[in-house]
């Protein structure tokens, strides 16, 4: 990336299969836990979800099996030029601002059946924040 050139599906893949493991273990009785990641396509999300089962199911990403009870996505939604702003002004990051158009190629934004969260970026962070903490205390 730091190159410009976009990761492919294997490259995300072994990163996508650790955050699975995390996220296992973090669904045990008495944990909880954020887990940040550009979660692009539907099918990283069910990787992330389901693990290597999401890449043999005869069907991936179905509605029935698109989303696990207690674990809940925050989609952080914005126009693509919005998003290039606030990139170009970022200091020391390793992703150049131009990489941005691929992602918005493989970008598909989750669907109502797999438990998103939708998150306007154009709303302060302490606003955004404000939001999630509001739906935990209703999942409590
Ligand atoms: N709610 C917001 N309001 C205004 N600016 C924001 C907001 N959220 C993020 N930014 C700015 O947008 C830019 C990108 O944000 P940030 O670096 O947190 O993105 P990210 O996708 O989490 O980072 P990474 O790419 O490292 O995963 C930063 O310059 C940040 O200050
Ligand atoms: O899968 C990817 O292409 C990467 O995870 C990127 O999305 C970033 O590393 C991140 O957004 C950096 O700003």
């Amino acid at each position: 990336m730091s190159r410009g050139e976009p990761l492919t599906d294997q490259d995300r893949l072994p990163w996508l299969l650790k955050l699975h493991d995390i996220i296992q273990r973090e669904m045990s009785p008495g944990r909880n836990a954020i887990v940040v990641c550009s979660a692009l396509r539907r099918l990283y999300r069910q990787v992330l979800l389901f693990g290597s089962k999401a890449l043999t199911s005869s069907e991936p990403g179905s509605v029935a099996t698109c989303s696990l009870p207690g674990v809940w996505f925050l989609f952080l939604y914005g126009t693509y030029d919005m998003i290039h702003t606030r990139m170009v002004a970022r200091r020391g990051h390793f992703m150049q601002p131009d990489l941005l158009r691929s992602q918005f190629e493989v970008l598909e934004p989750p669907a109502p059946e797999e438990n998103a969260i939708l998150l306007d970026i154009r709303r302060s962070t302490d606003d955004i924040c404000r939001e999630i903490q509001e739906h935990l205390r209703q999942l409590s």
